[in-house]
């Protein structure tokens, strides 16, 4: 078996007297697309800088590249941290070059990769230009390439997708996919579940420092099965109103999904007796809803995605 990228060891880091992580252990493989996710708030950046060897754990072990406890592997970890800054005065391919070559890249090359990487991602015609005459998006897509530029064999992207618009997050999201088709390992932490369902192969979901759920997505799908019912209709989430058998709805705004205790063809006949339906799709639970089922209703609350429904006696309120 190869050697894993990342080993946690029972890793604990605590400030003052907030343990931020507890006990925790985890294997990212080699090229693996690695999800961290979890709540503003639940552990997952002071688990990165305990990777980068930006802070050390309390106990516990981390290897990464296989090196333990030093920062000597730190030039083969390309890492996108959350908050950004470049230097603004900067062009931005003399920028790049400067990265790349920071990295130990010979300039030439790092200029070359740098171009590259500008087509790629659409930003040839800015290469000139400075940095701070960059929309935002486009500084962000400039602080990927720095990242990716060296070519690092494990890439830590913290929140690379905020702020981008749907275009930009697609162009970024492929790029990433490209980079682990050629075999780099990348981790992608990021409170934003949908994303992190689309794009992952493995995930790990931190709540309040404890690790709650670990494995690969296909292992995490098959523990939970196809229980869910998506739902559109034209009544919205109040069709769903004091229907027996009802457990938990999650109202995303132009469907629900429910789960449901019994026949699903029962739940189909009494909306279609309510409402119009325009879809009615039993499929598999969303990774937000597994969360919320690990985590409790106290963690919905700490998520943005979809507004739980709660069922009161033979009704809902929203
Ligand atoms: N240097 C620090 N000093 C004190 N507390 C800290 C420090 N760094 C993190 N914490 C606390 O540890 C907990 C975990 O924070 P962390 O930044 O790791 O969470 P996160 O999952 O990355 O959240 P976010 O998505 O908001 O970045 C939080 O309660 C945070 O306030």
């Amino acid at each position: 078996m190869t050697r894993p990228a990342i080993q946690l060891t029972r890793v604990t880091k605590t400030f003052g007297s907030h343990t931020a992580v507890r006990d925790l252990s985890l294997e990212v493989p080699e090229g693996s697309l690695y999800g961290f996710i979890g709540p503003n708030g639940s552990g997952k950046t002071t688990t990165i800088r305990m990777i980068l060897h930006i802070l050390s754990p309390d106990s516990g072990e981390v290897s990464v590249l296989g090196e333990v406890g030093t920062r000597a592997s730190n030039d083969r970890i390309g890492y996108l941290p959350e908050e950004r800054g470049l230097y603004k005065k900067m062009k931005v391919g003399r920028l790049l070059g400067y990265y790349g070559s920071l990295k130990g890249m010979p300039l030439r090359e790092a200029r070359k990769e740098a171009d590259r990487w500008l087509e790629r991602l659409g930003l040839t015609e800015w290469k000139d230009a400075r940095v701070e005459a960059l929309s935002k998006g486009m500084s962000q897509k400039i602080q990927f390439i720095s990242t990716v530029i060296s070519k690092p064999r494990l890439i830590i992207l913290d929140e690379p997708f905020s702020g981008l618009d749907p275009v930009n997050l697609e162009v970024l999201r492929s790029a990433i996919l490209e980079l682990v088709t050629d075999g780099t390992t990348v981790v992608l932490s990021t409170h934003d579940m949908a994303v992190a369902e689309q794009l992952c192969d493995h995930l790990i979901m931190i709540f309040k420092g404890d690790k709650v759920l670990d494995g690969t997505m296909n292992d995490i799908y098959g523990k939970y099965g196809q229980d869910t019912i998506r739902v559109r209709t034209e009544a919205g989430v109040r069709a769903l109103q004091g229907i027996a058998g009802i457990e938990h709805v999650a109202d995303m705004g132009t469907f629900q999904e429910v789960r449901f205790r019994g026949d699903s063809q029962d739940l189909l006949q009494a909306l279609a007796a309510r409402t119009r339906l325009t879809q009615f799709e039993e499929t598999r639970p969303t990774l937000h809803d597994i969360f919320i089922r690990i985590a409790g209703p106290e963690a919905a609350r700490s998520t943005g995605d979809g507004a739980e429904v709660a069922l009161a006696a033979g009704g809902m309120t929203s």
